[in-house]
């Protein structure tokens, strides 16, 4: 979920900045309820400092609300029956007002108008309901005669300091910790605007880590989902080929655009034929990207923007008279959501590779019996000592951390094993494992994973799922390598030639 819809201000109260505006709504939403009619509210400002959730908040105030944009709508008599009705009718409910919320009266899609202005006009004369209206541009020559007949609430920037207290309180209820010089840029580069300084927020820290300066670096601060969701909604409203063409031009990765269309699709379209011409578009602009890639002629990337505009646009009979809430593209969420998750997997595995050697694989399928074994505080310290595994990584297998305690006792332990080895082999041997109950678990856990892995082999030999990194997948242990073919030693003799050939520990692997 994005953090911006789960940290959405529900009160007026919640809501940060603009005290006196607060104020003078809460005196417009109480005139309206003892019965006075008001001017309709025009809330003006910058993208991302709370129009829309000051108009959620106020539609709580009434029984009923409809919401539309009118960038959506820019026809005069669409505007007309699908707002001018119900903005002039009282409810069914008799006394009780629809409140009507308006986004986007400064049409900020599109060039032309089409009499747009001239509807809500109309509207706000006619109209005998309670209405708002939010605009971005405060001098758009569209809101010319619109402001003359509102109550105009100029909305400003929230400030830094309020920026950045939200975001620690954000921190804190996510359980991620955060260096306080980190969040005073964060605020600082938001230049007021709360819904780009939360989604960065939540893009640095999708993998639970510590929110650093570091963390900025990586990720590009200038919010652009505003940019595609204006061209997803121009594909998806409009069936203008003239007014898409324009608007798919924007500065963005545009397989990420078609990802945003084709996740918001379903959100809009209602017809299922619709849906899938819509679809089929989609498929078609992915085998152009395909070819662009696999070719590097990138002249494809026009005939992708075809389908995934004009085609899917058109693919829909008309257009729908409703307020769509727009959602980011879920695939490349998942992917960000769960790189963190990876790259600790990855470590881990690795060092198993390292360490027990055994395949990347066979690591990976071994990780739901550690999360069994490292229940218990002994194994856990005996395994992740012997891995050299850092706190994260134990993380990975047990929330608690190892208590104190335990890792004194198993110290102290492993510190005398070490000695007695030493004294026996006379030998430099560094060990972590060195109880046999600790290292049998480990080597069942080992087979049957081993198991599991050469199973699903044999199942479907051509389709083996190459490895992340095929070159590790391929590595040998040398001492199996060097391992002599006919050895017919009793197996505690082979343990210890095993050491001699250099085997830096006592657990067998
Ligand atoms: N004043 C604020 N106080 C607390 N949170 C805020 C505030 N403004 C914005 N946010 C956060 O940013 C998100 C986006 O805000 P919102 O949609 O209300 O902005 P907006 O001004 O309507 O932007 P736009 O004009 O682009 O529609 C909210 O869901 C909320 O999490």
């Amino acid at each position: 979920m994005l953090w911006t819809d789960k940290y959405r201000p529900q009160t007026f109260k919640e809501l940060l900045g603009n005290g006196k505006s607060k104020k003078q709504i809460e005196h417009w939403v109480n005139e309206w309820k003892k019965g006075n009619p008001q001017k309709p509210l025009l809330l003006v400002g910058p993208a991302g400092i709370g129009k829309t959730s000051l108009a959620y908040i106020i539609a709580k105030e009434f029984s009923e609300h409809i919401e539309l944009n009118a960038s959506d709508k820019r026809s005069y008599d669409i505007l007309m029956s699908t707002i001018g009705e119900s903005s002039s009718t009282h409810s069914l409910f008799g006394e009780s007002y629809k409140l009507l919320i308006l986004d986007e009266v400064d049409g900020i899609n599109g060039n032309d108008d089409r009499g747009g202005s001239r509807a809500i006009n109309k509207i706000i004369k006619e109209s005998k309901q309670p209405m708002i209206m939010m605009a971005n541009d405060f001098y758009s020559k569209r809101l010319t005669t619109i402001k003359t007949k509102c109550l105009v609430i100029k909305m400003t920037k929230v400030h830094t300091n309020s920026v950045g207290a939200a975001l620690k309180k954000i921190c804190r209820k996510e359980g991620i910790d955060f260096d306080p010089e980190a969040i005073k840029v964060l605020a600082k580069n938001s230049n007021g605007d709360m819904r780009a300084a939360i989604n960065t927020l939540q893009a640095a820290s999708e993998d639970g880590e510590k929110f650093e300066l570091s963390n900025l670096d990586n990720i590009s601060q200038k919010d652009n989902t505003n940019n595609i969701f204006d061209t997803v909604r121009t594909v998806l409203k409009s069936r203008t080929v003239n007014h898409i063409k324009p608007d798919m031009m924007i500065d963005e990765d545009p397989t990420l655009v078609m990802e945003y269309i084709a996740e918001n699709i379903p959100h809009e379209y209602e017809k299922p034929s619709e849906i899938k011409n819509a679809y089929e578009n989609i498929a078609k602009a992915d085998l152009y990207f395909g070819r662009a890639r696999a070719t590097r002629d990138y002249t494809y990337w026009r005939y992708a923007s075809d389908f995934m505009g004009p085609g899917v646009a058109l693919s829909k009979k008309e257009t729908y008279r409703k307020f769509t809430r727009l959602t980011g593209a879920q695939a490349f969420r998942l992917m960000g959501q769960t790189r963190g998750k990876r790259a600790l997997r990855d470590r881990i595995a690795e060092k198993m590779e390292n360490k027990m050697h055994v395949s990347l694989e066979v690591a990976y399928t071994m990780f739901p019996s550690f999360e069994i074994i490292f229940q218990n505080d002994e194994m856990a310290y005996e395994i992740s000592s012997f891995l050299e595994l850092e706190d994260d990584e134990i993380k990975r297998f047990r929330k608690r951390k190892i208590p104190k305690k335990v890792i004194k006792k198993m110290e102290k332990e492993i510190n005398e094993a070490k000695r007695l080895e030493r004294e026996e082999l006379n030998k430099n041997i560094k060990t972590g494992i060195y109880r046999e109950s600790t290292k049998k678990t480990l080597n069942k856990v080992k087979e049957n994973a081993e198991e599991k892995v050469k199973d699903s082999k044999s199942d479907d030999d051509s389709n083996v799922i190459s490895n992340e990194n095929p070159e590790k997948e391929n590595f040998k242990p040398e001492e199996k390598e060097s391992k002599p073919k006919k050895s017919k030693k009793p197996k505690k003799e082979k343990e210890s030639e095993k050491l001699d050939k250099g085997q830096t520990s006592l657990f067998s692997f």
